[in-house]
């Protein structure tokens, strides 16, 4: 896998996302950010990837790389391919040409269980697991760390349990079923599954759809603070310029820009990707960008 990424990505998340009260008022999570890879070592590489489904190319020739501890957004319209991306990042849609790789391994050379040690997904379906307790569903992130499926789960594990539901805020839901649970709440437990399996990639597709603005804050704070690589798909371009180091905007089944959230989301490239009127400025205390949508005229 080839050449290095032409946009290099920010350092920091620039304004430095404050640490919201929030579920989760915890320090680190007892990882090293990337799992003792050096700071700005490539973590994930995406190389001329190509998708098709049903008989029409989804993606069409993705590249970009991102390092250890870093956390990137992919945002973009509806139907563009974002969840297609996420999911070949995972392993779970086969790229019809070009590929992923891992710490330089091509993903399609590691064996699934320690590939899910390695990566988590957490996805758009939070009700796929009926009549289990959020105990039992964050607890099934701790499977891939067991030695056979057959083995118990180990003192360690519980206390991984117990950690990411407290993190996530659901102390007071852990013995509730899943489905008696709301859609906000359900979110969170997918996102605990997830922070449970202690993966080194974290991806993410629309981790806050269903969450209230407290909640959104507190979970992407969490996430930053978990040190470890981090790819997201956004709806909330705010949020996206907010908390991610780097941003990824998509049209089409390309990235049709990368790179800091201030030189990515400018006015022109918003109304065009978007077919929306975009302010974008700079808030003169804080520095954070500021972006106003409107209806286009006409
Ligand atoms: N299994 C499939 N078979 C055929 N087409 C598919 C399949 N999965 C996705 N697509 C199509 O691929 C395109 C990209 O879908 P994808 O879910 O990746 O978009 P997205 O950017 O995540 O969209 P959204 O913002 O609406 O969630 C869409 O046109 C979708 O209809």
């Amino acid at each position: 896998m080839g050449e290095p990424h032409p946009h290099p990505p920010a350092r920091g998340p620039g304004d430095g996302p404050p640490r919201p009260a929030g579920p989760d008022d915890g320090g680190d999570h007892g990882r090293d950010e990337g799992r003792g890879a050096p700071a700005d070592a490539v973590r994930l590489r995406v190389e001329r990837l190509h998708c098709r489904l049903g008989g029409r190319e989804i993606l069409h020739g993705i590249s970009f790389s991102v390092r250890a501890g870093e956390v990137v957004g992919i945002l973009g319209p509806n139907g563009c391919g974002k969840s297609t991306l996420l999911r070949c990042l995972a392993g779970l849609c086969a790229p019809s040409a070009g590929g992923v790789a891992i710490d330089g391994l091509g993903l399609g050379t590691i064996p699934p269980a320690a590939l899910a040690r390695r990566l988590a997904l957490q996805g758009q379906d939070a009700t796929g697991a009926l009549g289990f307790t959020v105990r039992d569903i964050v607890a099934m992130g701790r499977l891939p760390h067991r030695p056979s499926m057959l083995a118990g789960a180990g003192a360690a594990d519980d206390a991984v349990v117990t950690d990411s539901i407290r993190r996530l805020g659901l102390d007071d839901l852990a013995d509730r079923s899943i489905e008696t649970l709301s859609g906000g709440e359900r979110q969170r437990v997918t996102i605990a599954r997830a922070v449970a399996q202690q993966p080194d990639i974290l991806l993410l597709d629309e981790p806050t759809n269903h969450l209230d603005v407290r909640h959104r804050f507190a979970v992407l704070g969490l996430v930053r603070r978990l040190g470890i690589t981090v790819v997201a798909v956004l709806h909330e371009i705010d949020l996206a310029a907010r908390w991610c180091d780097r941003v990824l905007l998509m049209a089409d089944g390309r990235v049709v820009a990368d790179g800091p959230p201030a030189a990515v989301l400018t006015a022109e490239r918003l109304q065009e990707v978007y077919a929306v009127a975009a302010r974008v400025t700079a808030d003169p205390h804080t520095g954070r960008l500021r972006i106003e949508l409107e209806p286009l005229q006409g």
